[in-house]
């Protein structure tokens, strides 16, 4: 029993413009541009007393005495109304003031699918409230969550918007993403359509926006997934070492301050160690350096390979499955992250080993090299090419493939950042301008990650040449 540490789930997707109160609204486009983490507040004292008030009288206790309601470059958020101490509690929510799917009627629970992830049950559950309008429990809650305009979600992006991410893999994501909760939707429609009264004409829109809204402000709870007002109005930093607690014992979420603040500064916690690409699309915003970026690399056998068949039945062999590709549904392929590589103690992090093992399994030339890699395998822990080629030039040969293919991928990245450049934005054009510098982070984070596994793997190569 006790405080569970926990991240905020990087759960994903959204609702529908409802009729937000004019003053808490708040637009991502209409503020200034964030420089940095300490912006002082912009805050509506009332709005900010009032629905404090309302949340105390709903939960029956005082939720913080130290923060207040406001809007940044973020968007809405919390500022320090005291000053607050690194350590200090600095708010507490019950269990009762969670937006879960324990919310939703159990005999329409019983209409749907089990496929149907515990994230989509929470976007049910709010599109529900929304319906209910000012007759719900969560009403001044629901009525201040973001409209479908204000969110960025990469799965809202247009077709010329996704353009502009296309070397990235998150444009691959966002596709499968969507197709996923089109899916979902046409699976929940029909539980939907039972139950009029709760739902009304529930549409595509409208169940993407609920969807979104619960990926970027949902988190985990013990059970399944929950939208917990009020702490949902923190904001993210990297920096910060404060996350949402769960204390079990007093059946409630809190949050502990990890530095001080003085008052009027913008109190914010870490929602996970996410890249941009997750931050895209999860939670619609990206940081402009992110120190936990990665790239997500597709690498396949080519299908004119003399040796196609016996690479894949090798690699099938040891377990390395390859998947066809969902868009161009040609190459099989296998795909794996990496982050920006750093060495210590003579080890390299960042590439992955796997990686590196498929590249030697792509470089062989003869069905000889790949008996001695299923030998090699089956006498030590079974992984196939995990060590360097006995044959120097073709493990050279194998880092070639990698080192070109990561070139391929930079040129990609350098022409996309250039064309965003070069970009005319028609004046007005909010949403765009702040989607194209989402592009801009997501692309060049992707380029440093890329950047330094090419170093990396030309210093190799050079290293093994002269050894
Ligand atoms: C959990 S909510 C936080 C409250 C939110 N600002 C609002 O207006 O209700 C998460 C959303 O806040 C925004 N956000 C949070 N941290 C951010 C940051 N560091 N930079 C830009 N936007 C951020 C993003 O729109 C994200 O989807």
């Amino acid at each position: 029993m006790g405080i569970v540490l926990r991240g905020a789930a990087p759960l994903t997707t959204h609702l529908r413009p409802l009729s937000l109160s004019s003053r808490l609204r708040c637009s991502l486009a209409s503020f200034p541009s964030p420089t940095s983490t300490q912006s002082k507040e912009v805050c509506n004292l009332k709005e900010s007393d009032d629905f404090l008030q309302w949340l105390r009288q709903k939960c029956g206790t005082e939720i913080s005495s130290v923060l207040s309601v406001g809007s940044s470059v973020c968007g809405r958020s919390l500022f320090a109304s005291k000053p607050i101490e690194a350590g200090d509690c600095i708010l507490e929510i019950p269990f009762s003031a969670h937006i879960s799917a324990d919310n939703l009627p159990l005999e329409m629970m019983a209409l749907i699918p089990n496929e149907i992830d515990s994230q989509s049950l929470v976007a049910v559950a709010l599109l529900a409230e929304q319906k209910l309008g000012q007759k719900s429990d969560w009403a001044p809650y629901v009525n201040c969550l973001p409209c479908l305009g204000e969110m960025h979600n990469s799965i809202f992006w247009s077709k010329e918007e996704l353009e502009m991410i296309r070397p990235s893999f998150v444009y691959r994501e966002t596709i499968d993403l969507r197709k996923q909760f089109e899916k979902d939707f046409l699976a929940l429609k029909t539980a939907m359509e039972n139950f009029p009264d709760l739902f009304g004409n529930v549409q595509l829109e409208n169940f993407l926006h609920a969807r979104a809204l619960v990926s970027s402000r949902a988190w985990e709870i013990i059970k399944g997934v929950a939208m917990i007002p009020f702490a949902d109005f923190l904001n993210h930093d990297v920096s910060s070492d404060s996350v949402l607690l769960i204390n079990v014992k007093k059946q409630r979420d809190e949050v502990v301050a990890d530095r001080n603040y003085a008052v009027g500064d913008e109190v914010f916690i870490r929602y996970g160690k996410f890249s941009n690409a997750t931050l895209l699309l999860d939670f619609g915003f990206t940081l402009p350096v992110n120190c936990y970026d990665q790239v997500r690399i597709f690498m396949y056998v080519p299908s004119d390979d003399p040796l196609y068949a016996e690479k894949c039945q090798l690699l099938h062999e040891h377990s390395v499955p390859l998947k066809l590709n969902s868009n161009t549904s040609k190459e099989k392929e296998r795909s794996f992250l990496i982050k920006q590589v750093k060495t210590s103690k003579g080890k390299v992090k960042g590439i992955p080993l796997a990686l590196r093992a498929f590249a030697r399994v792509l470089s062989a030339t003869s069905v000889i090299e790949l008996e001695e890699m299923a030998k090699e395998a089956a006498q030590s822990d079974g992984r196939l090419a995990r060590s360097p080629l006995k044959n120097r030039q073709r493990e050279i040969q194998a880092h070639l493939i990698l080192f070109r293919h990561l070139d391929r991928m930079i040129q990609g990245h350098l022409a996309a950042l250039k064309g965003l450049q070069n970009m005319n934005v028609v004046d007005g054009n909010k949403s765009f301008s702040i989607r194209r510098k989402m592009a801009k982070d997501l692309l060049s984070g992707e380029l440093r990650v890329l950047y330094s596994a090419h170093s990396w793997l030309a210093a190799y190569c050079k290293d093994t040449r002269s050894a």
